[in-house]
């Protein structure tokens, strides 16, 4: 496929259920890729709650998406059409009702609030702690560390206290976490919606420049904001549960922009 191709996201492949239902718990997401090339691979994704009445609500519905690897692709839509809960379910936090679901891995989930997950005293020991599971010696760690936080422009802050540190750089050491674990997809849910505009800049910014010191890693980012969409690769446009629209990033601009040019039009007539 070309990535930068404008694709109607329709399903091609019809791909049965693999539950009618699920509030997700012990869904086996069997993962099978189309596409080597292809970090992000779903199809007629269904994800569902119940709700207290005991109906299933969906939350999304025919969900497909295909993100090249390598590439920084974002995700936009209105409120509630859908977009955390698809990051949720390609970062493995909740599992779908149905459908077709590839995610390189290991894969990162990055939280729209840094006080949630930048948790220890230095930037160092904060981005060497997701190390410590795997079986690697000191100087690798010093090694990743070090890369990872040269790759988000934060390697002169490695003794600083985390607490000392502004918004956008603490997502910026959360990001550093997710790359010296060397992740393949990096999930990213509104990262700027907390942060200033230096600071929101500045993130999207060491998104963009650490894809290009990594090996192929892919990022999908969360987002409301337009501006942003000069970072991107490409992009995804969701409503009511589902991906109507991606593409490259100038095409996703102006979609959106004439939504919005005839939804101010109709209020206005
Ligand atoms: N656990 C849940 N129980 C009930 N409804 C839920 C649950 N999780 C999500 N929803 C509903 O699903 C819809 C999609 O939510 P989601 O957070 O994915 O949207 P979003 O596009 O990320 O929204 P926003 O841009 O406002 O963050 C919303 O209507 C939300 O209220």
């Amino acid at each position: 496929m070309n990535a930068t191709a404008v694709v109607r996201a329709t399903a091609a492949v019809q791909i049965p259920s693999i539950r009618s239902h699920s509030t997700g718990a012990n869904y086996a997401a069997s993962a099978v890729s189309l596409t080597d090339n292809l970090a992000i691979e779903c199809r007629n994704l269904s994800f569902a709650v119940r709700s207290r009445q005991g109906n299933f609500v969906p939350i999304l519905k025919d969900c497909s998406l295909s993100i090249p690897s390598g590439q920084f692709w974002m995700l936009l839509g209105p409120n509630g059409c859908g977009k955390s809960t698809l990051l949720k379910i390609l970062g493995g936090l909740l599992n779908p009702s149905g459908g077709y679901l590839h995610v390189k891995k290991p894969r990162s989930f990055v939280f729209q609030n840094p006080d949630h997950q930048v948790v220890m005293p230095t930037v160092e020991a904060d981005v060497a702690f997701g190390l410590g599971k795997f079986d690697i010696a000191n100087d690798e760690i010093t090694s990743r560390v070090a890369k990872a936080l040269d790759a988000v422009g934060m390697y002169e802050y490695l003794q600083r206290p985390v607490q000392t540190l502004s918004g956008g750089q603490k997502q910026r050491v959360a990001i550093a976490g997710a790359l010296a674990e060397a992740c393949k997809v990096l999930l990213l849910d509104e990262l700027t919606s907390f942060l200033d505009e230096d600071d929101q800049v500045g993130v999207v910014r060491a998104v963009k420049s650490s894809l290009a010191s990594s090996k192929g890693t892919t990022a999908l980012w969360v987002t409301h904001r337009l501006e942003e969409l000069e970072y991107a690769d490409g992009a995804a446009y969701m409503e009511d549960g589902r991906v109507v629209l991606q593409g490259d990033a100038s095409t996703i601009k102006n979609f959106v922009e004439s939504k919005q040019a005839s939804y101010v039009n109709q209020i206005n007539s």
